[in-house]
């Protein structure tokens, strides 16, 4: 498939299956993201283990004219799970289905996805540990044998007709691996963990975003904004789309390190990467919970989110920081949680972790 074609096809399915699975996102954000997705593994910036084992699984399925194991990406949001699967498709000149598990409300709905699949295709489940389970227990079958039962009819005298499906591909991503049944995750033959990204990475992804918006990136602004991206991609081209926005109308178009900073500060990210939700959910910790130990869901309402947004969005990240730790009786925060804030170590924190 050519590069040209494979890009429209990418974009226009990405688009399909986002107004499916985050009906309500911005969308211009979404068409910014999806400008800048890699499309090839060898522009894949980082995550080296990950594509070296990814590249190896589709040369040796390529070689032998076979379609590959399935893949299963796991990792915190942002880190490029979405784009590996477009890759994945990319490299194998396939044509690539997106759904998630949320989109898939009935066993049927998948049935009806995987019966129209063709031979080769890549099917991409995202949040796949979100699947109900009348539809995981019919793609485990699916992934196993290539078959569907499709039910016709209904109560006593409904039958299940065999249907054989083609040889395909099943890349499914997840935040929550650990959520995955057992016999659901055996069913992938790799399974690829991505994790943060490194500074200097993240400044590299910036560096060719950058060139591919066309827009003047100082080193400097690019080390700031890299340094300020909590290890995820994502974050680091929005930031850096923010920056644009700053130089373009308060500056002079050109994203230099001032630019950056003063950006930055406008759009309230602190110089440890934190934002709006990190600094809420540390300060109801620290101020309203005296440190801890609070349940995830009692966090999440105090700082008025869901709690899966609370653990896979800010959690992971704060965590990752030293700023909060997860206990078997809830998350506490870690004396750098109060001195991030400005606040005083109360003593007993201090005892305990000091
Ligand atoms: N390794 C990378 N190199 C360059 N850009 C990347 C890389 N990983 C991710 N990106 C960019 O980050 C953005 C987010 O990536 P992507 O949507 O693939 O993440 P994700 O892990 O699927 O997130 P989610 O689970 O929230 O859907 C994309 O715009 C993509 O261009």
């Amino acid at each position: 498939m050519d590069d040209d074609r494979l890009d429209e096809e990418l974009v226009t399915e990405r688009f399909d299956a986002e107004s499916l699975v985050r009906a309500g996102a911005d969308d211009l954000e979404r068409a910014a993201e999806a400008a800048l997705r890699p499309r090839r593994l060898e522009e894949f910036v980082g995550q080296a283990v990950v594509r070296e084992q990814l590249s190896l699984v589709l040369q040796a399925a390529m070689a032998r004219g076979r379609a590959p194991d399935h893949v299963l990406l796991s990792g915190p949001p942002g880190l490029g799970k979405t784009t590996l699967a477009m890759i994945i498709a990319g490299e194998l000149g396939a044509s690539l289905r997106i759904t998630s598990g949320p989109a898939i409300q009935h066993a049927g709905d998948l049935a009806a996805v995987l019966s129209s699949l063709e031979e080769g295709e890549v099917l991409f489940i995202d949040e796949i540990h979100r699947l109900a389970r009348p539809a995981e227990e019919l793609l485990y079958v699916a992934m196993e044998d290539f078959r569907v039962d499709v039910v016709v009819g209904k109560g006593a005298g409904a039958s299940a007709i065999p249907l054989t499906l083609p040889p395909f591909t099943v890349v499914g991503a997840t935040t929550r691996a650990g959520l995955l049944p057992a016999p659901l995750r055996d069913r992938f033959g790799f399974t690829g963990h991505l994790d943060f990204y490194a500074t200097e990475e993240l400044e590299r992804v910036l560096v060719r975003s950058a060139g591919l918006l066309g827009v003047p990136l100082a080193g400097e602004a690019a080390a700031e904004i890299a340094s300020r991206s909590r290890g995820t991609p994502r974050i680091a081209n929005r930031l850096l789309r923010r920056v644009r926005d700053w130089a373009e109308v308060r500056g002079d178009g050109t994203l230099g390190l001032a630019a950056a900073r003063s950006a930055l500060q406008v759009y309230e990210v602190d110089e440890r990467g934190l934002d709006r939700l990190d600094r809420a959910v540390l300060s109801a910790l620290c101020t309203r919970f005296g440190g801890g130990p609070v349940g995830l869901t009692t966090l999440a309402v105090a700082v008025g989110e869901e709690p899966e947004t609370v653990e896979t969005v800010a959690e992971p990240f704060l965590v990752r920081e030293g700023l909060v730790g997860r206990t078997q009786r809830g998350r506490v925060a870690l004396p750098a949680a109060w001195e991030h804030l400005g606040l005083d170590v109360p003593k007993t924190v201090d005892t305990l972790f000091g």
